[in-house]
């Protein structure tokens, strides 16, 4: 990576802003998946190991600009001292006199966690006033918030022009695997794109078409694909706008002899639930009124096939609703098949898939699974993330 890390500078009796992405699943005032905060673990230890003052700084939610009880970091802080083995404060605002003097009393190698940077609006308009005010918190600035450095706020772009700003170790580690992953691609080079938001999604698809060898397509934002192909899709989701660009995307796969993957089945359900009745249809045979919610047995087996003879994959998004065990057959079925593939490097990406792996048990099978969702697509998608543009180049 271009961008300076919290290795190439002196942190020793420093006050160091350091942003990270503890926007966790909570449930009646707990965490119920810890992975962002283990994830910030090494850059914090690293940090107060060197002697640093550790302050830091996330959002949670999206509470709009203002404060809401529910989602105030309180809890993060409690798991995150458990975590740390040590004792960490938290305070009830994010900037301000009654921050800094909180500050003052801190000790080389403490750790203090700031309130939830999202009650101010100033944080996601990147107003310059509020960064400023991060920014006379601390002597420097670590960005280690990859989930959130798609994003132009005051705490994850607009401090950085305030103070030294370097990145921090799980920031360069997730651009350092996906880098490599996109730049100099073992092949074949597999992407497995699913889920439901088409609109998100479709982009990547575009970009990625310039860089796999093999393309497949599931979850959701299959039926756009196969509604361009002249397929009914009975009541299956469907993005009307995209159909002309799911359309020109196959014929470009085509011109670029990228292997274009469709499901050939799927699993048909008559209503959305559990207590839905389901049958395994050929692709083109899907009735009127009922509405495709996986891939069948036919398309798993496909799909495993390629994912066995690929050397990289990277996999967004799941296959099926796969939070209803009926319809999780087939996302299950990829997981399976990343694990079972010792040879193939595996990337996940995106909160739904990586909570799909968690789920069937085989998280620790996977070679890398990113902490941002969105900020793993826009990489993917060769946009800039605003977040790492702005830290000081080497
Ligand atoms: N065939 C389908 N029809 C409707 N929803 C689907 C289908 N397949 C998957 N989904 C839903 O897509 C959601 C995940 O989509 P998305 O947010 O795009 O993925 P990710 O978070 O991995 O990026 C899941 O809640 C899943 O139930
Ligand atoms: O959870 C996040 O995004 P993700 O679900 O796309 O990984 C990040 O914390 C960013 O949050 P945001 O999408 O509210 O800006």
């Amino acid at each position: 990576m271009n961008k300076q890390s919290v290795k190439d500078v002196d942190v020793k009796g420093k006050r160091v802003f350091c942003r990270v992405d503890f926007n966790v699943p909570m449930k009646d005032g707990q965490v119920t998946d810890e992975t962002r905060i283990r994830a910030a673990l090494p850059t914090i230890q690293y940090l107060t190991e060197q002697g640093a003052k550790v302050i830091l700084a996330s959002h949670l939610g999206r509470p709009k600009g203002q404060a809401v009880e529910e989602l105030r970091l309180t809890p993060v802080a409690k798991r995150l001292s458990e975590l740390l083995g040590k004792d960490v404060k938290k305070t009830d605002e994010a900037y301000g006199e009654a921050v800094k003097a909180e500050i003052e009393t801190m000790n080389e190698g403490d750790v203090l966690l700031l309130e939830n940077v999202r009650f101010y609006a100033g944080e996601e308009k990147n107003d310059p006033e509020l960064a400023k005010s991060f920014a006379e918190l601390a002597d420097l600035y670590v960005n280690d918030a990859f989930g959130a450095a798609h994003r132009a706020h005051a705490s994850t772009e607009g401090i950085a022009h305030h103070l030294p700003a370097v990145s921090g170790l799980l920031m360069e580690k997730e651009l350092d695997v996906l880098g490599k992953a996109l730049s100099d691609p073992e092949r074949p080079f597999t992407a497995i794109i699913g889920g439901a938001k088409v609109k998100d999604k479709i982009g990547v698809i575009e970009n990625l078409l310039e860089k796999v060898d093999n393309l497949i397509i599931g979850g959701g934002l299959a039926y756009t694909f196969v509604k361009s192909q002249g397929h009914e899709i009975g009541k299956s989701l469907l993005e009307e706008d995209k159909i002309d660009l799911a359309k020109s995307y196959i014929e470009k796969a085509k011109e670029k002899g990228v292997n274009f993957y469709m499901p050939v089945d799927v699993v048909v359900a008559d209503d959305f639930g559990e207590q839905a009745n389901t049958k395994v249809v050929a692709i083109e045979e899907i009735p009127a009124d009922w509405e495709a919610l996986d891939i069948g047995p036919k398309t798993r087996e496909i799909y495993k096939d390629v994912i066995q003879n690929s050397k990289l994959v990277i996999w967004n998004g799941p296959m099926g609703v796969f939070e209803l065990d009926k319809f999780a057959q087939g996302t299950k079925a990829v997981a399976q098949a990343l694990a079972d593939a010792s040879d193939t490097y595996s990337v996940i990406g995106g909160g739904d898939s990586a909570a799909a792996v968690e789920k069937f048990d085989l998280a620790d099978k996977m070679s890398h699974i990113s902490t941002g969702g969105g900020a793993s697509l826009e990489f993917m998608e060769g946009k800039a993330l605003p977040g790492v543009v702005a830290l000081n180049d080497k």
